[in-house]
């Protein structure tokens, strides 16, 4: 507690008599950065000396009303960024805290306190050693609030617009970059994505609980803006404080991480580079860093390519490394894991089904599940799988040896080309995400990934090949009665299916060379008279005669 005690600064001297007089348990307290939601009904006045009973959602989200803009006069005055400011003065001292320790120092236990530690205001993306870096939050801070004070917090800010709570992943803002004040933020209030109930790919295969989480419903179209918001904020931080640290960020990408990059950069008015293999990546997300004033670079390589030459570039010139290889970039992306407890009303799922391909996705939604756990939000893990597409499946090779060995491989081509990946970075992670969790790691083939996806298509979705492969490695672990037909599972969809329409026009088209597209449905030429209409319309319906 020493460390928090410490740290607190402003803050702590403002809510003194929170702290001090309450002799309430720690969930009775409900003061924090920046917004301080203490204050006194009966008297008006912020930071009430007297504990409360343990704030009820409701109840949190009366008062961060008060503490908003309505009740201060401060409508349209200024920018929603403009009244935050006024409602939260900055540099108040900070409660939270976040470092990098090395990764190997989280496997051995205890992070928070290891001897090598670096401060998020450092450019830094490996540990002395050559090892990972993970970025760990001061848990004892955390745990001065109880779980009931978290889950009402967050509660309290979906759906609205307060700087910058809008976002669902600067809405958990003290688990992620507690320190980095607001008007670092650049954000395109992104997250708080739509958990359905997949109902009819559910009772397919005989599930009654079966839902997907949409991350690709999102500014860029993939779960990476949840990353990349976190990432952007903070080097546009590291500009203001060290104006020559970064010049400009890059990133070797399958795709999908460039599109982020290179839209929050504009967003941040920061330059951009991407590092693209030559012809692998899909037209709809070629155009997308391209659109948004990126460098793109077109290279004659795989990504596997991309991320050596980029590691390198980042590692001598004043270029800011965006891969999830930083790992600022998960503490973004686990935010879909806790929203996902926040979604079933902070119950946890039996099954969490994500596709893998560089793998820190993986590990950043194991990472969002334990903090919740660890913070008594949750009562349990949920068990992870990893599904990865036959043709570039290491992880899947590494599993299957009893995590004896892992090998890189050269990653064939695959029509969920954003994993198509060889040499993944993340991969000391991912086997931590999977040992922790009693996880299983699944692959599927072309056909296997293509059929899957088209059936989710068919029961409503319009999904990626990547979420293909997790629908497609349900399907198998189903068959084979791993996963009950009551478990209540979630599969992440990744990515929009409109970044990959030429893939499902591949297989609408049956064009696709050894597969026999057993779901294609083909435009029926019709010519342009009420016989030829009708006899069509019956043709398919003959019920309809
Ligand atoms: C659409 C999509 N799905 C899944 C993944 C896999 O995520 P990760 O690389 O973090 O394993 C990626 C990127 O790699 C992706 O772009
Ligand atoms: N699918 C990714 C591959 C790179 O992954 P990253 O998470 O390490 O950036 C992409 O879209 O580029």
């Amino acid at each position: 507690m020493e460390s928090l005690r410490s740290s607190a600064g402003g803050v702590a001297g403002s809510c003194a008599g929170l702290r001090s007089n309450t002799g309430a348990s720690p969930s009775h307290r409900v003061c924090t950065t920046p917004v301080c939601v203490a204050r006194s009904s009966s008297t008006g006045h912020r930071h009430a000396r007297r504990a409360p009973e343990p704030p009820k959602a409701a109840t949190v989200e009366a008062k961060v009303d008060q503490d908003g803009d309505a009740s201060r006069g401060l409508e349209r005055q200024g920018s929603i960024r403009d009244r935050a400011h006024k409602r939260a003065p900055l540099d108040k001292g900070h409660l939270f805290r976040a470092k990098y320790v090395p990764f190997k120092s989280v496997l051995e236990g205890d992070p928070w306190n290891s001897e090598e530690s670096y401060s998020l205001d450092e450019v830094v993306y490996r540990a002395k050693d050559g090892g990972l870096l993970d970025v760990v939050h001061d848990m004892d801070a955390l745990k001065q609030y109880g779980p009931e004070y978290w889950r009402a917090l967050f509660d309290s800010r979906v759906g609205r617009t307060t700087w910058p709570f809008g976002s669902g992943v600067w809405s958990k803002k003290e688990w992620v970059l507690p320190q980095i004040e607001d008007d670092y933020i650049k954000s395109m209030f992104e997250g708080n994505s739509n958990l359905f109930w997949a109902e009819g790919f559910g009772r397919q295969l005989g599930m009654s609980d079966m839902w997907v989480k949409n991350c690709g419903i999102s500014h860029t179209g993939s779960f990476k803006d949840l990353g990349m918001t976190a990432l952007v904020s903070q080097v546009n931080r590291l500009r203001s404080i060290k104006p020559d640290a970064v010049q400009a960020v890059g990133c070797a990408s399958t795709g999908d991480t460039s599109a982020a990059l290179s839209a929050y950069c504009a967003h941040a008015g920061i330059p951009s580079i991407v590092f693209l293999p030559a012809d692998k990546i899909s037209l709809a997300q070629l155009v997308q860093p391209i659109a948004n004033g990126a460098l793109v670079l077109s290279i004659d390589t795989d990504f596997d390519g991309c991320m050596k030459l980029v590691k390198e570039v980042t590692s001598v010139s004043p270029i800011y490394l965006a891969n999830s290889m930083n790992s600022l970039r998960l503490e973004g992306q686990k935010t879909a894991a806790i929203e996902i407890c926040q979604q079933f009303d902070w119950e946890v799922p039996d099954w969490v089904i994500i596709p893998g391909g560089n793998l820190g996705n993986i590990y950043a939604f194991y990472k969002g599940f334990k903090m919740c756990y660890d913070l008594g939000l949750t009562d349990r893990m949920p068990r992870l799988v990893c599904a990865q597409a036959q043709n570039a499946n290491p992880l899947y090779l590494a599993y299957k040896k009893g995590w004896e060995h892992f090998e890189p491989v050269k990653a064939k081509t695959t029509f969920a080309s954003a994993i198509q990946i060889g040499d993944p970075v993340s991969i000391d992670r991912a086997v931590l995400a999977l040992t922790a969790t009693d996880g299983i790691v699944e692959e599927a083939s072309e056909e296997e990934l293509m059929d899957a996806s088209a059936r989710g298509d068919l029961t409503g979705m319009f999904n990626c090949p990547h979420t293909g492969v997790a629908l497609a490695a349900l399907i198998k672990l189903r068959e084979r009665g791993v996963i009950a037909a009551s478990d209540r599972t979630v599969v992440v969809s990744t990515a929009s299916g409109l970044k990959f329409a030429n893939s499902k026009v591949a297989y609408h088209s049956r064009e696709i060379e050894g597969m026999s597209c057993q779901y294609a449905n083909q435009p029926t030429p019709v010519k342009n008279d009420i016989g030829s209409v009708m006899d069509a319309i019956t043709a398919k319906f003959s019920a309809m005669k």
